[in-house]
């Protein structure tokens, strides 16, 4: 795969936050009569820095498209407010600075990938030369051969295919800040892992990239910092290490010992015949060499730090959250 193609020359860095929301919310009015209420975000403030690869996550139905079209300016808020690039959301000028994957893109399949991008490429009013130039680098960037671009429909396309073309047609216009609605969903392990470089390579590129997922594994790969969304309301917001903490603990197995004995060191203590599984929380050495006062040996011992997925899945539980919606 191809990586790493800037396509344009240094921008000035950018000021300030590059999507900050106050107390933003969306609440549908739905039903023959509009009288009914689906209120789709609870009042939400969230700041994004620039260069920063931010994850939305969220069970089905937690609100995360909806946020990302009131930040697109797509919908408006019923309450609270943002900027997008220092500017109101909404902001006519700042689209030029923008590009979105949307969940569902929606092509005209009867247009090869190449007449596609060289027509998002004239929405922008990237004159033609240039536009060719960038359609390259963009085939390039995405890993998708040009000869292929220039011929194939892309009603014959794979869906891991369109997601690159859709990856392709968000960045034409060589955006600042990125946003990509489920951008790994529906794609295989390599098409993930692909989706994943080309993030990484927009990172490196200084591009900021705010992308919805529920696929926590990706999420926990490349995002700088995440933040946890269900039924409309933000439950938690920060990096990594500040929401999953940097308490690291080991997971032991030993053969030997007593069960009286090996638990003033280990926690969760199961046996499978004459073997021992564990936690232990403190300094390895300290383990190591009480062992043999202990009448046990060592088999394993790997650090292990809580996952991404256990964290989300005990957030949601703690809330009464079990089904999306
Ligand atoms: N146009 C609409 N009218 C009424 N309700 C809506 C509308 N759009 C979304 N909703 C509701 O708002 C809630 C949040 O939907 P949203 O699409 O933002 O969730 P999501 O987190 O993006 O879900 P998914 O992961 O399935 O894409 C859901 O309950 C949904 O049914």
């Amino acid at each position: 795969m191809v990586v790493s193609t800037p396509i344009a020359e240094a921008k000035e860095p950018i000021q300030g936050h590059v999507v900050e929301t106050w107390e933003i919310s969306k609440t549908y009015r739905t039903g023959f009569w509009m009288n009914q209420k689906v209120e789709s975000l609870k009042p939400l403030s969230i700041a994004v820095q620039p260069g920063e690869t931010f994850g939305l996550l969220g069970p089905n139905g937690a609100g995360k498209t909806t946020l990302l079209k009131i930040l697109l300016g797509v919908i408006r808020a019923s309450g609270g407010r943002g900027t997008l690039l220092g500017k109101p959301i909404g902001d006519r000028q700042t689209k030029q600075r923008v590009g979105y994957l949307p969940e569902n893109a929606y092509f005209y399949d009867f247009l090869t990938a190449w007449e596609f991008l060289d027509y998002i490429g004239s929405l922008f009013q990237i004159g033609k030369r240039e536009r060719q130039r960038r359609i390259m680098a963009m085939c390039d960037l995405v890993g998708l051969a040009q000869k292929t671009a220039k011929k194939k429909q892309l009603r014959q396309y794979s869906k891991g295919m369109l997601q690159r073309v859709g990856m392709a047609q968000a960045l034409i216009n060589d955006p600042e800040v990125v946003f990509l609605d489920e951008p790994m969903s529906g794609l295989d392990p390599l098409g993930r892992y692909q989706v994943r470089e080309i993030i990484l390579s927009l990172k490196e590129q200084g591009k900021t990239i705010f992308f919805n997922s529920h696929i926590l594994a990706d999420v926990e790969q490349i995002c700088d910092r995440i933040a946890i969304l269900a039924r409309g309301e933000l439950l938690c917001s920060g990096s990594l290490a500040e929401v999953l903490g940097t308490d690291e603990g080991y997971q032991v197995i030993l053969r030997g010992g007593q069960v009286e004995e090996l638990s003033k060191y280990l926690g969760n203590l199961s046996q499978e015949q004459d073997v021992w599984h564990g936690d232990y929380q403190g300094d390895p050495q300290t383990l190591v060499d009480a062992l043999p006062s202990l009448g046990a040996s060592l088999i394993s011992l790997n650090l292990a730090r809580p996952s991404l997925e256990d964290y989300f899945i005990r957030q949601l539980r703690e809330r009464g959250i079990t089904t999306s919606q």
